[in-house]
């Protein structure tokens, strides 16, 4: 197996701080259906639909990241995520579920399941109550966690009639992975700018922790939730 791509130093550190929490999110049994083929398509269509609106509310919070930036690096960053999740990322659950015949207005209108509700408030409240550190460690799991995924069921994938090929090359890619690569490396400097060149010693680095592995739990119970559309 290749080992885990490089997204910079806060990444690493957060990361590692999160502990097993990182490991539920990233290798959970979701995942591993994904690379394997075995997920149930009813589980993937029921993630996908939450999904769906999942994006409307972290297009939400990535547009408050706008809000609370300070340097061009992260006004950029921030608005071409949300470009980049408008028209890039919600368009493939558009296109894949009008496949499967279920319209754009039915995944604006469905209902919220709980664990969806707790994660992308969780994450604007986050940016609501503190400043842009604040929102991008609710944020991160979410950009780098699936670029983790990606990578590494990208490279088990290399077969085009895998069910769901589409999904892992959405992720795998190197337009994605550049992505992933640009947000580390300005969280990088956010870090920097704010709280200096040994943020560990910071007494904002415990919460910025924390805030980061809740984050990685509810990824994790997002999964959960999918997997009860089976
Ligand atoms: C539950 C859940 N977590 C993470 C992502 C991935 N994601 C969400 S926002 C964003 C930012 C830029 O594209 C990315 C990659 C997802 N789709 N669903």
């Amino acid at each position: 197996m290749s080992a885990a791509p490089d997204y910079g130093e806060t990444f690493a550190h957060w990361r590692s701080g999160a502990g097993e929490t990182w490991t539920a999110y990233t290798d959970h049994a979701f995942v591993r259906g994904l690379r394997d083929g075995t997920l149930p398509r009813a589980a993937f269509l029921h993630y996908l639909v939450q999904d769906y609106v999942f994006l409307v509310h972290f297009s939400r919070a990535w547009a408050l990241g706008v809000v609370k930036s300070e340097t061009m690096k992260e006004l950029r960053t921030c608005a071409a995520t949300v470009d980049g999740l408008v028209k890039t990322e919600m368009a493939l659950h558009i296109e894949v579920c009008a496949r499967e015949g279920i319209r754009e207005a039915e995944l604006f209108a469905a209902t919220e399941e709980p664990e969806n509700l707790a994660y992308t408030r969780y994450v604007i409240d986050a940016g609501l109550s503190g400043d842009f550190l604040d929102l991008m460690a609710a944020l991160a799991p979410c950009v780098l966690g699936y670029g983790e995924i990606g990578h590494k069921l990208g490279s088990a994938v290399s077969d085009q009639a895998h069910p769901y090929a589409e999904w892992i090359n959405t992720y795998a890619g190197e337009e994605y992975q550049s992505v992933c690569r640009d947000v580390g490396a300005m969280l990088d400097q956010s870090v920097a700018n704010r709280i200096g060149g040994l943020p560990q010693n910071s007494p904002r680095w415990g919460k910025l922790q924390s805030r980061f592995t809740t984050a990685c739990q509810l990824e994790a119970g997002f999964w959960d939730m999918g997997l009860r559309g089976r």
